[in-house]
């Protein structure tokens, strides 16, 4: 038992060791967790811990520095400590003693040995003095978030928005899935789900009876409107989510053209077009930027590479993206877009859309290309998704609105 509850927590460890040395916790965890031999109820802690530290890493550290008063640390004793904090702070099922003996023995694993007595020491004074993890006002630390995230919110959103949203991406995401309409209903697909597992594991999955879709992509493939037997480009396509949407609003007939810049995404998108059987959707390899062959559109969507500001709900590497790894996307949105343009046919819609909270890549991108092509005009999206915020047509999905993911959509028709 000791062993098992060791080996959860190793494998988490290791994981978040890597992740630290530039990996992303969902990828990094999924090539540990096959490599493991754990069994599900262990992946599930494992999966709970890596996401969990990982979410609240600011506010875990402010503790840990506090506790061992500044001292420099290993990444691997900083992991631990990180472990042992979460567990005491965050997880009612684990009882005190096992959260801090088992995470203890991490030291040894993790070649560590001489820093069991501190890792000890910090996890029990923790203990004693029963302060719970950082509630002070620097919300950077707060809510665990790049800083000039929190002030991009603050100043954007105003004060209470941003608090609203911080709470938010600090609670769970539920995971939506759209059901394969060309292969089933909703309630068929429900009256097989027993009994809930991973997503592959669930009844239906192989045979493509769904996919695993956010509310707001939902909407935002909705918006476009995509009819049978239209022609639709889907420019920045993988993994293809909203192409498959689009695939069966459109009855599976005319053209979904995926493109996507990387080979193996556009492979990704060919395969999950396969599991669904939707044969209107070609995946290719196209960069966004370039002209593509082969005649105009009669509608076309721009989910372009964004921030991901929306999403850090579900994946927590996206609160610690530096602001200079962001500042360059609002003018290769807006190349995208540009190009994208220019393959609409007169009379033909565009949908522009990110995941991300940030009105420069937004609002912004959206507006410049509107004002400097008197071809396009603002349509106003139906249906609206819930809550959402609208402004000069546009939609912003705020998380504590919507209960969706963080997401913009925009949408224009050509009329010259
Ligand atoms: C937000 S994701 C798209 C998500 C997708 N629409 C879906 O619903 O599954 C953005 C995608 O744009 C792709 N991308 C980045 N730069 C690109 C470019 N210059 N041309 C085409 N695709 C690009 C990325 O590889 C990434 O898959």
């Amino acid at each position: 038992m000791t062993d098992r509850q060791t080996s959860e927590r190793l494998v988490a460890a290791k994981a978040l060791c890597r992740v630290e040395t530039g990996g992303y916790a969902g990828a990094v965890l999924d090539q540990a967790l096959e490599q493991s031999g754990l069994e599900p109820r262990q992946r599930a802690l494992a999966t709970r811990l890596v996401y969990g530290v990982t979410s609240c890493k600011y506010r875990l550290d402010e503790a840990v520095d506090r506790l061992c008063g500044g001292r420099p640390l290993s990444v691997q004793v900083r992991t631990i400590l990180r472990l042992g904090l979460y567990q005491l702070s965050f997880c009612d099922g684990i009882p005190a003693s096992a959260a801090v003996n088992e995470t203890v023995k991490l030291a040894g694993p993790l070649r560590q040995i001489g820093a069991t007595g501190l890792c000890n020491a910090v996890l029990r004074r923790f203990l004693r003095e029963g302060k719970p993890l950082y509630e002070g006002e620097d919300l950077s630390v707060r809510y665990s978030v790049e800083p000039w995230i929190a002030k991009l919110w603050q100043k954007r959103y105003g004060g209470d928005t941003c608090r609203a949203l911080l709470e938010a991406f600090a609670g769970e995401f539920p995971t939506f899935v759209r059901v394969n309409t060309q292969k089933t209903t909703a309630p068929a697909l429900l009256a097989r789900w027993r009994a809930a597992g991973r997503v592959p594991d669930l009844p239906g999955f192989a045979e493509g009876l769904f996919h695993v879709q956010d509310l707001s992509s939902q909407y935002c493939a909705l918006a476009l409107g995509a009819k049978p037997g239209e022609r639709v480009i889907d420019f920045c396509a993988a993994p293809g989510g909203k192409s498959f949407t689009l695939a069966q609003m459109m009855g599976d007939e005319g053209e979904l053209l995926a493109c996507d810049l990387q080979g193996y995404k556009a492979a990704l998108i060919a395969e999950g077009a396969q599991r669904l059987g939707l044969s209107a959707v070609r995946a290719q390899v196209h960069d966004a930027r370039q002209p593509l062959p082969g005649g105009e559109a009669d509608r076309i969507l721009c989910d372009v590479p964004c921030s991901g500001l929306g999403v850090m709900g579900k994946k927590p590497d996206l609160r610690y993206k530096r602001r200079d790894e962001v500042k360059d996307l609002p003018s290769l949105q807006l190349d995208i877009l540009k190009n994208a343009a220019e393959h609409l046919r007169v009379g033909g819609e565009l949908v522009y859309s990110t995941c991300t909270l940030n009105p420069a890549e937004n609002q912004g991108v959206f507006g410049k290309f509107l004002r400097d092509d008197g071809r396009f005009v603002r349509v106003p999206i139906e249906p609206a998704c819930p809550g959402a915020v609208k402004e000069e047509e546009t939609l912003t999905l705020f998380p504590h609105k919507t209960g969706t993911d963080g997401f913009f959509m925009a949408k224009c028709r050509r009329v010259k």
